[in-house]
């Protein structure tokens, strides 16, 4: 397809700052590699002077949006003064999550014959962008008419043909995204954006999931009006982060929400089920002598102990109530849409239950008990943490009693 032999070089920057160079830019201009390039406060020195200023105002103009990125040649100046004509191909792509330019030039001065291919220049396109180490795209309506090795990738197929023989891309979007991704195309197609940049799941051949960060833009080819996606995988940012929000919500221990999320999120359905008037409860619970089980069988065990009981209080719980570590042995669940003799009916079942638990240690079988104090959201309970306090003083209530017990507030 590449009727040129000789190999192009790229480099992507953003207003002449370089941000990436390969060392085929950089033979191009007489140095031995890109981090050469990358050491220049600009490549703006690169281009003849006479040229400098139509390569800013194209530069704006492209970045802008106003032209399109297109193909261009240019009149280039090496490191020993010498000129060269190169051609370039003018790319705007997502670096770092700022719009950059990609260049990828080829030096002309020993290909004659590629004059004459300017004219081909969305053959050219092609495989010139083959080499980005960008995913590219380009789609009609989500029929792929144009994708390079580096997208094919990204979604999981061994080489770009494997893709293009899709009659669609939509499959490899996740459902999730489809809505999204058929405005935006609308979007781009009747011009009522220049660009649209997104974070999408993608769907990989192989079933796993592949998040991309994706800029569309509207280009044409082959005379008609179509979307160019250009693609960089964030997958492992994008896990890194569900990671770290993770730790931020969960306590490591038992996996159930953290105080902090457990608060807010009681705050927020608090504040739901008021205004709607449905009922709400939520039930403080305490281990009894929790103390005790750490002393006789060691701390691990009663990590042990934390953790199955999480997991049982999860199990007997609808999908919409949740459960939170409070404090260290404390545990808040929340019952939204659930009157009190009801919330009080869940508070024994769930208490019989943990009393059924058993811990294997050594020869020893370890039972333990949980008191629990229930509070209903009341027409004069104004805040989350009213209610809260409600349960709390039923709960030390129960701990007076005798414990192992489920006290409702009064
Ligand atoms: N193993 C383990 N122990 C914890 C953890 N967090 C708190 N504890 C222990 O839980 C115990 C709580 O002790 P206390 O507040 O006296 O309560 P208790 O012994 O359950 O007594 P009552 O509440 O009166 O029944 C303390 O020994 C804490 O060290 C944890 O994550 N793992």
């Amino acid at each position: 397809m590449l009727l040129i032999e000789s190999q192009y070089g790229v480099v992507i920057h953003r207003d002449f700052k370089p941000l990436y160079a390969d060392d085929n830019y950089a033979h191009y201009f007489g140095y031995e590699s890109g981090e050469n390039i990358l050491s220049m406060a600009s490549i703006l020195p690169l281009i003849a002077p006479q040229e400098q200023q139509n390569a800013v105002e194209s530069y704006q103009a492209v970045m802008s949006g106003k032209e399109r990125p297109g193909v261009r040649t240019y009149r280039n100046i090496d490191n020993q003064g010498s000129e060269l004509i190169v051609l370039s191909v003018d790319h705007v792509v997502d670096w770092e999550g700022q719009p950059a330019m990609q260049v990828t030039i080829i030096d002309l001065r020993h290909h004659v014959e590629t004059q004459r291919q300017l004219r081909a220049s969305e053959e050219r396109y092609r495989a010139l962008v083959d080499g980005s180490i960008q995913g590219i795209l380009v789609h009609k309506n989500f029929r792929p008419l144009f994708c390079n090795e580096a997208y094919a990738q990204m979604q999981g197929f061994s080489n770009a043909q494997e893709l293009m023989e899709h009659g669609s891309i939509l499959p490899l979007i996740d459902m999730e995204h489809h809505p999204q991704a058929y405005s935006d195309n609308l979007q781009l197609l009747v011009g009522e954006k220049e660009a649209i940049k997104t974070e999408a799941k993608g769907v990989r051949t192989d079933g796993s999931t592949v998040w991309l960060s994706l800029l569309s833009r509207p280009i044409i080819w082959n005379g008609e009006q179509v979307v160019q996606v250009t693609a960089m995988d964030i997958t492992e940012q994008q896990l890194l982060k569900e990671r770290l929000e993770h730790r931020a919500n969960f306590d490591g221990l038992t996996n159930l929400l953290n105080r902090r999320a457990t608060m807010e999120l009681l705050e927020k359905q608090f504040e739901f089920d008021k205004r709607n008037g449905n009922d709400m409860c939520c039930i403080l619970i305490d281990f009894d002598d929790f103390k005790l089980i750490n002393d006789c069988y060691g701390h691990h065990v009663g990590d042990q102990v934390l953790k199955l009981f999480g997991k049982t209080c999860k199990k007997s719980i609808r999908k919409s109530d949740f459960i939170g570590r409070w404090g260290g042995e404390e545990f808040v669940m929340v019952l939204p849409r659930t009157a009190i003799d009801q919330a009080a009916f869940i508070a024994r079942r769930i208490s019989k239950c943990i009393s059924e638990q058993r811990v294997e240690v050594g020869e020893h079988t370890l039972s333990f008990t949980v008191s629990m104090g229930v509070a209903a959201m009341t027409e004069n309970t104004t805040s989350a943490e009213q209610m809260i306090n409600a349960a709390d003083k039923a709960l030390y209530q129960g701990k007076k009693q005798g414990k192992s017990c489920v006290v409702i507030a009064a």
